[in-house]
């Protein structure tokens, strides 16, 4: 591997993504503390940790985003992202939202195989205006795994969906994930959902990896489950002794 001194190199590793001494500052105020991070190759690892505290600032920087960081970073070339907001030009219709900026002419095949991919190759000749959130955010991952990622990023994709739509679309993930065999980082402020679909749960505090748990749990994941219902108790406990993370209860 080889990586540059400040920024992002692309070389292939022995992980998926490893980052030393990442700083990243906004107006003299520093997000990233020189952060130090190593994801596998095909692991799955969830970002946990209170608002403001630089989750999306790493995305961010790990997308090819930002570029104005101190620190080495190594990803690989080919990474895609998934926001919370799908994002979806609403003058083109989904299939070719699917392929948009993919090199060479836009591949029809290529979008309803990946809109296939994740159950609704039906509404390839829609506009996005006619999907319903559940849907659209299906169409957010068929854009990025078109793109046959070794790496995707995924900034709180579940947040805005209701809760059965939400199970419908981890599950679809977690099945995508397995299917090919990609790295994952997860930003998320649901603690059951971290530990349902991940490796590898890390809690970011100020900018910094303040606590990491690795999720020796059989799939599919029970909740209820002794081993699982003990692993939530203790990073809420991490996340109690900061802040109270929005959107979880104890
Ligand atoms: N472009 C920017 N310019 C100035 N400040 C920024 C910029 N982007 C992020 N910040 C600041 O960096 C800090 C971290 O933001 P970031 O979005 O990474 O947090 P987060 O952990 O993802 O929060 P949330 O969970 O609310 O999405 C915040 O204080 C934010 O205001």
């Amino acid at each position: 591997m080889t990586a540059t001194a400040s920024g992002t190199a692309t070389t292939a590793a022995s992980h998926s993504v490893e980052i030393r001494g990442l700083s990243r500052a906004f107006d003299g105020h520093t997000v990233l503390h020189a952060l130090d991070l190593d994801i596998g190759k095909g692991e799955f690892v969830a970002l946990l940790g209170h608002s403001g505290c630089g989750k999306s600032t790493l995305l961010r920087i790990l997308a090819g985003l930002d570029e104005d960081i101190d620190g080495e970073v190594t990803v690989p070339a080919r990474r895609s992202a998934a926001f919370q907001s799908p994002r979806l030009l609403p003058w083109l219709k989904v299939w070719r939202n699917v392929v948009l900026g993919l090199p060479g002419r836009a591949d029809r095949e290529k979008a309803l195989k990946a809109l296939d991919e994740v159950g609704i190759a039906d509404r390839a000749t829609v506009w996005p205006k006619t999907l319903s959130g559940g849907q659209a955010q299906r169409v957010s991952l068929a854009r990025a795994l078109v793109r046959e990622p070794e790496l995707l990023l995924l900034d709180e994709p579940f947040g805005a969906l209701d809760a059965l739509t939400r199970g419908r679309v981890q599950q679809l993930v977690a099945e995508l994930w397995q299917r090919h065999g990609c790295a994952i980082l997860l930003v998320t402020h649901d603690v059951e959902e971290a530990l349902l679909l991940a490796d590898r749960v890390l809690v970011m505090d100020e900018g910094r990896i303040a606590h990491e748990l690795t999720v020796d749990l059989p799939r599919s994941r029970d909740l209820t489950a002794p081993e699982f219902v003990s692993l939530r108790a203790r990073l809420l406990s991490w996340l109690g002794v900061h802040r109270t993370l929005e959107g979880t209860s104890s």
